[in-house]
């Protein structure tokens, strides 16, 4: 196998999908009513995703949500049970060599060859791409702090995830499909990591990431797609999906008027989070629809209370809506 290394190597196949195709045309990844049944276990149910090109689009879910198979899907590895599914233009289900060619993948378990050298795994993933960019590799392992010539099977965890790092950005692809790439990096990895995915987007590459680090998700995706229980239940621009939830009101004042001023908002319906008889503490501080700002804003008025805040929901507190109605 080393016998590739460090040099291109040659393509053995035809490629799927040369520029300039109507495919090239249209989005990276559409995917419509897709299903996955494990027997009778509804993995996904009826999940459609579409991610244009140039995006950096977060895909998240609570564990077991069906991140993972939607992505495995995507890459051929599992078939759908039904729904229609494009990737670079093409059915995974029908054409899945050359789908994985022209998709750097980064799998959410790094199992690879104990017995290889990471430069050797390098060469048999490039091999199998059968196209290669081997000074972006080279730039990369050094950034990475990665030893190339460790046996796999001494590598830690996150020394392992360097390698399929440094083989996803490395490749010339237009479309990372990432499944959870940084778990198992440290924070200063992690750094290098948010600016290779940003390097790839600002060079017009497509990324899909799958992440439960919603700080990384909230620095590098204009776009995010919600997942819970195989079904999407939030899925549009990042800034679009906070502008539409719950704003966060925050106001100080003395204890006596911001009392009164719950009150007067509880008998609007709007819950301060202030339970009877508890004192406010100099500050109230609640989560409000949007559209009721309003009528929060008016009430605050007749308070007197000038120190007000109204701050967009974070990508945590969309998040958390989720998770939230999961616990009950
Ligand atoms: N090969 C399989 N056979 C049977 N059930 C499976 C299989 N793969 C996944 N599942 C089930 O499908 C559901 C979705 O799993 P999946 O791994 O896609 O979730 P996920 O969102 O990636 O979770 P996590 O965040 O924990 O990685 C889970 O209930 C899981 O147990």
């Amino acid at each position: 196998m080393s016998h590739v290394a460090g040099r291109p190597v040659a393509s053995r196949e035809p490629e799927a999908e040369p520029h300039g195709d109507p495919a090239a045309a249209e989005a990276p990844v559409q995917v419509r009513g897709l299903v996955k049944k494990f027997g009778t276990f509804h993995a996904l149910d009826g999940v459609d995703l579409t991610v244009e090109r140039g995006t950096v689009h977060g895909f998240l879910g609570p564990n077991g949500a069906g991140k993972s198979t939607a992505i495995r899907v995507l890459l051929g590895l599992y078939r759908a049970s039904s729904g229609t599914v494009r990737v670079l233009g093409m059915d995974p289900g029908r054409r899945p060599s050359e789908v994985t060619r022209n998709v750097s993948y980064i799998p959410g378990d790094t199992a690879l060859w104990p017995n290889l050298t990471g430069r050797q795994v390098l060469d048999v993933l490039a091999g199998l791409r059968g196209r290669r960019d081997a000074a972006r590799e080279e730039e990369l392992m050094e950034r990475f702090s990665l030893d190339p010539t460790k046996k796999v099977r001494s590598y830690s965890t996150g020394n392992r995830k360097k390698v399929m790092l440094v083989a996803a950005f490395a490749a010339p692809t237009d479309l990372l499909i990432l499944d959870e790439p940084t778990s198992g990096l440290d924070p200063l990895m992690e750094q290098i990591f948010q600016d290779c995915v940003e390097e790839a987007s600002a060079a017009g590459r497509t990324v899909l990431l799958s992440s439960h680090i919603l700080s990384e998700v909230e620095r590098l995706c204009t776009d995010v797609t919600i997942i819970k229980d195989g079904v999407v239940v939030e899925s549009g621009s990042l800034a679009r999906l906070q502008h539409l939830a719950a704003v966060e009101v925050t106001v100080h004042d003395d204890d006596e008027t911001l009392a009164r001023l719950a009150a007067d908002l509880a008998g609007s319906g709007i819950d301060t989070r202030l339970a009877p008889g508890e004192s406010p503490r100099g500050a109230l501080d609640f989560p409000v629809d949007r559209a009721r700002l309003p009528v929060v804003l008016a009430k605050v008025a007749v308070a007197g209370s000038t120190d007000v805040r109204v701050a967009s929901a974070s990508l945590e507190d969309l998040f958390l809506r989720h998770y939230e109605v999961d616990a009950r």
